[in-house]
C-alpha cells in the first residue's frame, strides 16, 4: 500500500469545530475532489469524517484524532482512547504525534505503536525536529513525517517547508519520509519531492481551507 504513495501527493481533508468548513459531508467532497485532482491517498481527522471519506473515495488513508487534553500539549492521535476510534475505520495509515512531550495520562509512545501494529495498521509519526524522527525510527514508527516542525516551542518555525529538515531525515533514516506542514505552492511540493526526496507529501490548507488561501491573498494586498 506504500508504494501507492511513493512520489505522490496525499491531500490532508480536515476541518475542526471552529472552522467554516466543518462537516464530514464537505470533507467527502474535498476527498473526491482531490481524488479527481489526481492525490494518492487523503489525511483525514475524526472517526466520522474518515468515515465519510470511505464512503466516496478508494484512497489510503491517513487517519487521526485531534482531542485536547488538560495534562499535555499532544493533540494529534494524543491516547490509545483516539487510536480505538481510528480502528473503527479503515485508515490504513494511523498517525499521532511523536514529539517529545509527555502525553496525557502518562501514556508512553512506544506503547501506542506496538498497538497499532497488533491491529495491523501503519503507524506515522507526527514529528517536529530532527532527533524526534531519529527516535520515531528507532521506536518501531513505519513512516515519518515532519507535519509538527514549528509547531512546538523549541522547533524551527519557517514560513513554508523546512526543507534542510526533511533532507536531512531523507539522508539519515531507513522509513520513508513523509514531508507535511507549510506546503503552500505547487512548486514547493515539487521541491520537497524531486530535490528533498520526501516519500511523499501531504498538503493541506493549501488545497483544503478556502479561509486560509483567501488571507494569503488578502495578505497580498494590503499595504
Ligand atoms: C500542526 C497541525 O496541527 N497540523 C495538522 C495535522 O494534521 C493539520 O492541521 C495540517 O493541515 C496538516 O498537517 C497539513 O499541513 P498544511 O495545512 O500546512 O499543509
Amino acid at each position: 500500500m506504500l508504494e501507492e504513495l511513493k512520489g505522490k501527493l496525499i491531500v490532508s481533508c480536515q476541518a475542526l469545530p471552529d472552522e467554516p468548513l466543518h462537516s464530514s459531508f464537505i470533507m467527502s467532497r474535498m476527498a473526491l475532489a482531490a481524488l479527481e485532482g489526481g492525490a494518492a491517498g487523503i489525511r483525514a481527522q475524526s472517526k466520522e469524517d474518515i468515515l465519510e471519506i470511505q464512503k466516496t473515495v478508494d484512497l489510503p488513508i491517513i487517519g487521526i484524532v485531534k482531542r485536547n487534553y488538560d495534562d499535555s500539549d499532544i493533540y494529534i492521535t494524543p491516547t490509545k482512547k483516539e487510536i480505538d476510534e481510528l480502528l473503527e475505520t479503515r485508515s490504513e495509515i494511523i498517525a499521532l504525534d511523536a514529539t517529545c512531550r509527555k502525553r496525557p495520562h502518562g501514556e508512553k509512545v512506544k506503547d501506542l505503536v506496538a498497538y497499532i501494529h497488533a491491529n495491523n495498521r501503519l503507524a506515522m509519526a507526527d514529528c517536529s525536529t530532527f532527533e524526534e524522527c531519529l527516535e520515531a525510527e528507532k521506536i518501531g514508527f513505519d513512516i515519518v513525517s515532519t507535519t509538527l516542525c514549528g509547531y512546538t516551542p523549541y522547533s524551527a518555525n519557517i514560513d513554508g517547508p523546512n526543507y534542510d529538515l526533511i533532507k536531512k531525515c531523507v539522508d539519515e533514516l531507513d522509513v520513508p519520509v513523509i514531508a507535511e506542514g507549510k506546503i503552500h505552492y505547487p512548486n514547493e511540493l515539487k521541491k520537497v519531492l524531486k530535490e528533498c526526496h520526501a516519500y511523499a507529501a501531504v498538503v493541506g490548507g493549501a488545497i483544503t481551507r478556502p479561509k486560509e488561501i483567501t488571507e494569503r491573498f488578502v495578505k497580498e494586498i494590503q499595504d
